[in-house]
């Protein structure tokens, strides 16, 4: 698989934020970098609660703490119209006229990169007024895009690693369509300052874009901006903070406010949305070990059917031989015959696919315990889980193993939650 090297992006930036290997000399190095940040946003008419600071995490980068305790309803970031970093809606300068140009050519599967030419633009100038944001912005990112072909394919399931593949492809046809753009134009309309644009630069702004970036809606539509120190805080499906959107004169400002009372130490956590892991992993690059909006698509087929039998305990009279009645009721809920429709989906609030429901009741079969042992994926949850263990995995190879663990469980627990639904519909039967 292609393998977009990060480290091209270096030439387009001044001095971004180190990566993450020297977990202490990183750390000083952005308690300062995040100092810088915070007083350019007081300097430029933002607010930021005195209490609040930039911390270290181990596992999910830079975060947002309290260090003394905060009422619920308590303000904590402001920023006024003029801080957030959008894409013009119309063009001031020749560079903007290109950009726009340059940000039609961006397909659908990219959508983050139209805001990302933005990004790469004002990191392109030496004297971006978004430098102090900019500049502490992570270096690189851990996304699939950036992943080897086997770490991709580790990923073992494939509506995921096709889309990634999909990305990748878009990412270098666009490089491709962007470079012959910027060969043509002059040195005026140049809106990287005459920098090489390639997929790795273009990756990296994808991938700031989309781990950061706030669905803003006003008036106007909906758009996305950046909405520097806001970004960050971090994710939790619990938070206890939000933004909240203003309309005034100059724009639309942006205040994150507490939402119940902090304790000292507390984390300022915002919920990036009801996204499954899918969208973590390819967008945000992590996932959520117990997601509630995680999801499993699968085909159906004799060895999902024998996973949801043996996870039920039911007996029965084999798939091979079928009845006639039972061929007849399969075929309208279009799993047989003529229009079959064959993904299913486990997880999500519905748990299980309610047609797969009613085709289990009709067919619970034979023996096999193929689920327990793999089912659609080739190894089982134990043997991915000895494997996080290793001493050697890289940051991608252990975002890999907690993904596909994270989907086992989801199938685990549907198919608990199956069993429970198919023999009580049993019970009820009598
Ligand atoms: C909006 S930024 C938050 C600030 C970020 N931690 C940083 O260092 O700049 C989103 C990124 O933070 C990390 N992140 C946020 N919430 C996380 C969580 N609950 N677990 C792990 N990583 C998380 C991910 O890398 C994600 O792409």
């Amino acid at each position: 698989m292609l393998r977009l090297c990060t480290h091209s992006v270096l030439p387009i930036a001044l001095a971004p934020r180190s990566s993450r290997v020297s977990f202490c000399y990183f750390q000083a190095q952005q308690q300062q970098a995040g100092e810088d940040l915070i007083a350019w946003v007081r300097q430029n008419g933002g607010h930021v609660h005195p209490s609040l600071r930039l911390l270290v995490h181990s596992s999910s980068g830079l975060g947002l703490a309290a260090t003394r305790p905060l009422l619920s309803g308590t303000p904590l970031i402001t920023l006024p119209p003029h801080l957030p970093l959008s894409l013009p809606t119309f063009p001031a300068s020749s560079q903007d006229q290109t950009l726009l140009q340059l940000a039609q050519l961006v397909p659908e599967d990219l959508w983050a990169l139209k805001l990302g030419l933005k990004l790469l633009m004002e990191r392109a100038q030496r004297g971006s007024f978004w430098w102090p944001y900019i500049s502490n912005l992570p270096q690189r990112f851990n996304i699939p895009v950036f992943f080897t072909g086997s770490e991709i394919a580790n990923l073992q399931y494939a509506p995921v690693i096709h889309q990634v593949k999909k990305r990748c492809r878009a990412l270098l046809d666009l490089a491709k369509e962007v470079e012959t753009v910027l060969s043509k134009l002059g040195t005026d309309q140049q809106p990287f300052g005459g920098q090489e644009v390639n997929a790795s630069s273009l990756g990296w702004a994808m991938a700031a874009v989309s781990s950061r970036a706030f669905q803003m809606h006003n008036s106007s539509g909906s758009s996305r901006v950046m909405l520097p120190l806001i970004d960050m805080c971090n994710h939790s499906f619990t938070p206890n903070a939000r933004i909240i959107q203003q309309e005034e004169k100059g724009g639309t400002s942006f205040v994150v406010v507490a939402e119940g009372n902090l304790q000292a130490g507390a984390n300022i956590l915002l919920s990036y949305g009801a996204l499954s892991n899918d969208v973590l992993l390819l967008d945000y690059g992590f996932v959520e070990s117990q997601n509630v909006h995680d999801f499993v698509e699968m085909r159906y087929d004799k060895i999902m059917v024998d996973a949801a039998r043996v996870a039920a305990r039911l007996d029965g009279d084999g798939y091979s031989q079928l009845a006639e009645w039972k061929q007849s009721i399969l075929e309208q809920l279009n799993f047989e015959g003529v229009g079959v429709s064959l993904q299913v989906k486990f997880g999500g609030t519905n748990l299980v696919d309610g047609r797969l429901l009613a085709a289990l009741r009709v067919l619970y079969a034979q023996d096999s315990d193929s689920v327990k042992r793999k089912g659609h994926f080739p190894t089982p949850i134990t043997e991915d889980e000895g494997a996080l263990k290793s001493k050697e995995l890289t940051e991608a190879g252990t975002l890999v193993l907690e993904y596909r663990i994270a989907k086992k469980k989801v199938l685990v627990d549907c198919m608990r939650g199956l069993s429970r639904k198919l023999q009580s519909l049993e019970r009820d039967k009598f």
